[in-house]
């Protein structure tokens, strides 16, 4: 394969970010015992992608008095309130619902975040993260207000928690009380269970919807069109913040100038370095270099969509994208450096994986 130079200066794209959503602390369980404690939270697995892939941003999230894993970027602290807290059941899932690999229980949860407690500023784009409904309607249409664009994951709209257990159930999109703000947004994505609780022909006519599949890729859909997007290798070990990772390195290609297949490309690179590790993943320094040059190369615009808007964003798959797919597949070859030299927006040192007994599950 014959490589073209990397673009010089490498640039470092100058979009102002928003990302709403809150920090959680996750237990994953397996035959009724521990198996690890994490950081966990969409906001946190997205903070640690665009930190890798060098794009800025604000985070409105909040914890309670009891959080207790360091973080570059400082949640509200609620002194009232206790972090939410999620335990992630790894045997259960296929037997309660085919669908899930895991059954998810809320047990602690912390308090919403409130239109107020949004920045007085505008952003290029916004990202609703949540995780336990702390995201409520009022808060979506502020997002909506002050960001030119906003991306929202499905799971911070769909969530019901029962009231004794606190397990996670899903509700249709239609009785989610969001509904109506749709049209004002940008892109929604779903896992291929949440899908289920949406009805995709009718809201790709006003946001595009990209649904993730697991080790099967993704699918985006919009208006005119739909396309599947190839996913990349891995030996799963636990799939937590796979999607929320997905979505970091999606909207880190478009920040970066990709066009929406090959931004899709690298948000399943990202996927797929997510279930290789257990909780928040660290990137190996080499290979996030490789990426970027690799980025960096396949820019086809100058600009990145958000400066042109919607009728500038190119949906169908552009020539030498099946190369770029060869070629972010690559970039897993490169000899891995030592724990010391990766990176992660959450300094590793403090911990965040605090106990690590044995991976939830091993392969497929
Ligand atoms: N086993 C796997 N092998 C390779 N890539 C994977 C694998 N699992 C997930 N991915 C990548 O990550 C993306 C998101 O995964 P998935 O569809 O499981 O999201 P999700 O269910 O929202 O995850 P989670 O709720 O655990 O954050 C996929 O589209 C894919 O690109
Ligand atoms: O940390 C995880 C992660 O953010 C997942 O995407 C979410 O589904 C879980 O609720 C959360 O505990």
């Amino acid at each position: 394969m014959v490589t073209t130079p990397i673009p010089q200066p490498q640039t470092t794209p100058i979009q102002s970010a928003l990302i709403v959503g809150n920090y959680c602390h996750d237990v994953l369980l397996q035959g009724g015992a521990v198996v690890a404690e994490t950081l966990g939270g969409a906001a946190s697995f997205i903070s640690n992608v665009f930190s890798a892939l060098s794009v800025s941003f604000h985070l409105t999230s909040k914890v309670g008095f009891d959080f207790k894993y360091p973080v570059n970027h400082d949640p509200i602290v609620i002194p009232t309130s206790k972090t939410t807290v999620f335990h992630a059941y790894f045997d259960q899932g296929h037997t309660e619902n085919a669908h899930q690999d895991r059954v998810l229980k809320r047990v602690e949860v912390c308090d919403p975040i409130n239109p107020s407690d949004l920045p007085d500023k505008r952003f290029d784009f916004g990202m609703a993260v949540g995780v336990g409904g702390e995201i409520l309607p009022e808060t979506l249409e502020k997002m909506v207000e002050i960001c030119d664009a906003v991306f929202v994951d499905i799971q911070a709209l769909i969530r019901a928690f029962d009231k004794n257990e606190g397990t996670v159930k899903l509700v249709g999109l239609k009785e989610s009380g969001f509904y109506h703000l749709l049209p004002r947004v940008k892109f929604l994505k779903a896992s291929s269970e949440e899908a289920l609780f949406m009805d995709v022909e009718e809201v790709r006519q006003w946001c595009c919807v990209v649904v993730t599949h697991g080790k099967d890729g993704c699918e985006v859909f919009w208006k005119d069109g739909e396309m599947k997007i190839e996913p990349f290798g891995a030996n799963q070990v636990d799939p937590t913040g796979a999607g929320d990772s997905f979505l970091g390195g999606f909207v880190g290609g478009l920040v970066h100038g990709l066009v929406v297949p090959d931004a899709a490309l690298v948000g399943n690179l990202f996927g797929s370095l997510t279930v290789g590790q257990i909780g928040l993943p660290k990137f190996d320094l080499r290979l996030l270099q490789r990426i970027k040059d690799e980025v960096q190369r396949r820019k086809l615009q100058n600009t990145c969509w958000f400066e042109g808007g919607n009728d500038s964003m190119s949906f169908t798959k552009p020539d030498g994208h099946d190369e770029f797919h060869a070629s972010l597949a690559s970039t897993k070859l490169v000899p891995t450096c030592s724990i010391q030299e990766c990176q992660r927006d959450v300094p590793r040192s403090a911990g965040s994986v605090e106990q690590v007994i044995q991976p939830p599950c091993n392969g497929q």
